[in-house]
């Protein structure tokens, strides 16, 4: 909750400074045309011949001739609001601007939309008085509006009429606007119904609490268009045919004046006396006095009330009327409790908006007809007969179907040839179709065919629009949806992230992986709100994520202190990747306190309140992480970055963490068996052999594959061959910008604060120094710069060695404590003493 509230803190301050200046525009206005409105009330006589004159003929006017102190541009916005519009109720329009102006600055004195809205009735209303009363004589009073008006009115009404209109008009809204006065109102109505009126009549003091009604400022929680709980009661009140509870319940309402103007009806020797009598029976003052006053009114028959009131004047009288007060607690237990509705997490950026299609441009298909030649069609089929013929395999029927970038020929073999037969012969059929990329599928699962994928002559680029546009990703209702490509049958392959549940991704340089991230992550944000994904993005190659930078605020997370939003230092993926399966450690006991299963479980459960976010509970957005070259930082950190990822694939799906890694090295070094044990889901691009196909696939395939996003994926069963869409770098670009030109939640999503596990320089053994000991303090001496990765870059050493080192280093006041993400303070300033500093230890 105190990061949310930080958050707020700092994303108002690109907002505040466009604040700051409407508003300075807004009040400047205000004073610019109070000055104009009120010279003009003292020079439009002046100004007579200019006033009937349009708006741009008067600035065609010199300006010396002109009387108004504001000028040209003041005598037309006078000449506007006060001739043509409203008159002198003009003003009240300045009144609004002023607030406005305020507003912005956060200085309320007024509720804004309130005064506003009643502002602008109030100024069509006097204006329609004044043009009524003045129209003829003192045209500006009313305006045009008041003038025109009225002469319409009086047309329709006649003169009677239209003040009688005006004046219901008035009374309406003053009883729509004073709640006060119409619960009064309606107090005198149902009195005069229960045949009490003439008791009221007698009365004079009764008359008080109405003017002290019509006295009470509005009250901004009464008047909002919001249920009043007030209005429930009285709603309750109102089924129920007990007066006396209504009136109680009314006299409550009302403000402490109407009670002193009560009490000052009796003596001060009457009120010492009641209170002496109430008491006795356990009631305070104030309460006793309205019993006194409404009980009487509904309780009592004239004649009784005459006769309570002259016992009242003898100090009698009382016992019966303060038992009635109990009924007032009663209605007051009923009163409702405000209910909550459920919880929004996306209200925290409620305006927030998707990036829309035309951000991704439509290529043009051709018809599917079209998209291979029948020539071509023919010619394959045939070179497939003969091939196989040549090897005596006799064909009963072929069938071909034709995707973006290769052809599925599907044949039925005769009777009695074996499929492994065929399955042998893709060489030779590649080599006889003179083309590379040919993939021979034996059997075709679930079908009693054998497939044969031919590269088509002229492949087709599967434009992202059209795969984020198909109807299959916008009705999806998957939690985390993306829309990958289209397969061989033309269909958007869309796949649930939170399902795989984790994704390795290879292929070798420059066969689409960069792309294919890309669409993945495009994907993503065409679904996803920023308060319902947070990616985490390693990118040691530092070009290929780059572009995400700018929407750091909406759907990036890193570490505290992190200086790039894009992690691309191998030291900084192993803080976050431990930062992050403390992350998980915590949503899983979040989850084990909330008895929930599986994140969007939890989810459910907080939004719809039934977790309190004083245990912690809080709205988990799911984690997207993609490791972009994970060979290059297995290289350089090995261990340290396989087991916060293996640590992470193991546990983290069922709280939301899910992993994407992809590689252009899949080698059995690089994804080893821990990975590929945790990582079901793969995607193949092409690769260099068929080695690497089938590390990755285990199986052949890849290598096979054409480029330019020809892909496999293989999530347990058979690889299914997919053309993955094609999103540019503009269009990234074009997405990024709408993203990050909106709100933010202002600084990137924090993960935990990681407790770095350091032995410790105090643990530090300086009789057992590492080897690279003093050429690594002259290193860090030299560079004045205390950090491992130094170190470890420096010497190749991994990163436990470095640690260590850094901390024999501290042990011997070489550098100082660890400050976090900071490089350590040097303590020694030159090589020369840090000689001299060495040779004493
Ligand atoms: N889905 C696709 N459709 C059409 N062309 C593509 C597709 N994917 C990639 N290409 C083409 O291949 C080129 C290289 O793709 P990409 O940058 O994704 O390769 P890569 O595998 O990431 O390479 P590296 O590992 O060297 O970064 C792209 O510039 C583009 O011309």
């Amino acid at each position: 909750m105190a990061r949310t509230r930080k958050k707020r803190k700092n994303s108002s301050f690109t907002d505040e400074r466009l604040r700051l200046i409407t508003g300075l525009l807004f009040v400047f206005f205000s004073l610019f045309a109070l000055l104009a409105f009120v010279s003009y009330f003292m020079t439009w006589k002046e100004d007579q011949s200019l006033v009937d004159l349009s708006i741009g003929k008067i600035y065609e006017q010199s300006g010396a001739e002109i009387g108004n102190w504001a000028g040209k541009a003041g005598l037309v916005l006078s000449s506007l609001f006060i001739h043509k519009w409203f008159g002198i109720a003009s003003l009240g329009f300045l009144l609004i601007t002023f607030l406005a102006g305020l507003h912005l600055w956060k200085i309320r004195p007024l509720p804004f939309w309130q005064t506003t809205k009643n502002t602008l009735i109030i100024i069509i209303l006097a204006s329609a008085f004044l043009g009524y009363f003045f129209g003829d004589k003192w045209f500006i009073l009313g305006g045009g509006h008041g003038y025109f008006i009225t002469q319409w009115l009086n047309a329709m009404l006649g003169k009677a009429g239209t003040i009688l209109f005006l004046l219901l008009i008035t009374f309406v809204f003053v009883l729509y606007r004073f709640r006060q006065l119409y619960l009064m109102l309606r107090n005198k109505v149902e009195n005069i119904r229960s045949g009490h009126n003439k008791a009221h009549e007698a009365q004079p003091e009764e008359d008080q609490p109405d003017d002290a009604y019509l006295n009470e400022p509005p009250q901004e929680d009464i008047q909002s268009d919001d249920p009043d709980p007030n209005d429930q009661i009285d709603d309750q009140k109102k089924d129920t045919d007990n007066n006396i509870d209504f009136e109680i319940e009314e006299a409550q309402n009302e403000e402490e004046e109407v009670y002193d103007r009560e009490s000052e009806r009796t003596s001060a020797e009457d009120i010492d006396n009641d209170a002496n009598q109430k008491q006795g029976n356990g009631f305070d003052d104030n309460l006793m006095d309205i019993n006194v006053s409404y009980e009487g009114d509904d309780e009592v028959t004239p004649g009784q009330q005459e006769k309570a009131q002259q016992e009242d004047e003898q100090e009698n009288g009382i016992g019966m009327e303060v038992e009635e007060a109990k009924d007032e607690e009663v209605v007051k237990k009923s009163k409702p409790l405000e209910r909550q509705g459920k919880y929004d997490p996306r209200r925290d950026l409620e305006h927030y908006k998707m990036p829309t299609f035309d951000m991704l441009p439509r290529i043009e298909q051709k018809n599917s007809p079209q998209r291979v030649s029948q020539e071509e069609l023919e010619a394959n089929k045939q070179r497939i007969v003969e091939t196989l013929g040549n090897y005596n395999i006799t064909i009963d029927k072929i069938k071909a179907t034709i995707g973006p970038t290769v052809t599925l020929y599907e044949i039925i073999p005769a009777p009695g040839v074996r499929i492994s037969k065929i399955k042998n012969l893709e060489d030779d059929i590649a080599l006889s179709l003179a083309a590379l990329g040919i993939r021979i599928i034996a059997p075709m699962p679930g079908k009693g065919t054998v497939g044969i994928e031919v590269p088509n002559q002229n492949p087709e680029i599967v434009s992202m629009h059209s795969v984020i546009a198909s109807k299959r990703f916008q009705e999806s209702e998957m939690q985390l949806p993306v829309a990958l490509g289209k397969t061989i049958t033309n269909e958007t392959f869309v796949m649930d992230l939170t399902k795989l549940p984790h994704l390795l991704v290879a292929g070798a340089t420059g066969q689409g992986k960069s792309v294919g991230l890309n669409v993945i992550l495009t994907s993503l944000l065409y679904k996803k709100h920023p308060s319902e994904l947070k990616l985490v993005l390693v990118d040691p190659k530092k070009v290929e994520l780059s572009l995400y930078n700018k929407i750091d605020k909406h759907f990036l997370a890193q570490v505290p202190d992190a200086e790039e939003p894009i992690i691309t230092d191998t030291q900084k993926v192993i803080d976050t990747l431990n930062s992050l399966t403390v992350e998980m450690d915590n949503r899983y006991d979040l989850l084990k306190n909330a008895h929930a299963r599986s994140l969007k479980e939890y989810n459910k459960k907080f939004i719809e309140r039934k977790l309190n976010p004083e245990n912690g509970h809080r709205f988990l957005p799911y984690f997207v992480i993609v490791v972009d070259e994970y060979a290059d930082l297995i290289m350089t950190a090995g261990k340290e970055i396989e087991m916060p990822i293996a640590r992470l694939a193991q546990k983290a799906r069922a709280i939301g963490i899910h992993l994407i890694i992809a590689t252009q090295r899949p080698t059995t070094n690089i994804i080893t068996g821990v990975i590929k044990a945790n990582f079901p889901a793969r995607i193949a691009f092409r690769v260099i052999s068929g080695v690497d196909s089938k590390t990755i696939l285990d199986g052949p395939g890849a290598n096979q594959l054409i480029g330019r996003g020809d892909m496999l994926i293989s999530t347990g069963a058979e690889p299914i061959r997919l053309q993955c869409a094609f999103v540019d770098t503009p269009e990234l670009e074009k997405i990024m910008d709408h993203i990050s030109e909106q709100q933010s939640y202002g600084q990137p999503y924090e993960l935990p604060e990681l407790q770095h596990e350091s032995g410790g320089a105090g643990m530090a053994d300086l009789e057992k120094r590492d080897a690279l000991f003093e050429e690594a303090a002259r290193l860090i001496v030299v560079h004045q710069q205390g950090s491992t990765s130094l170190i470890q870059r420096k010497f190749s050493i991994g990163y436990n060695r470095a640690g260590r080192i850094v901390d024999q280093l501290e042990a011997a006041g070489v550098v100082g404590p660890f400050e976090g993400s900071k490089a350590r303070q040097v303590l020694i300033p030159d090589e020369y003493a840090l000689e001299q500093h060495l040779s004493k230890i």
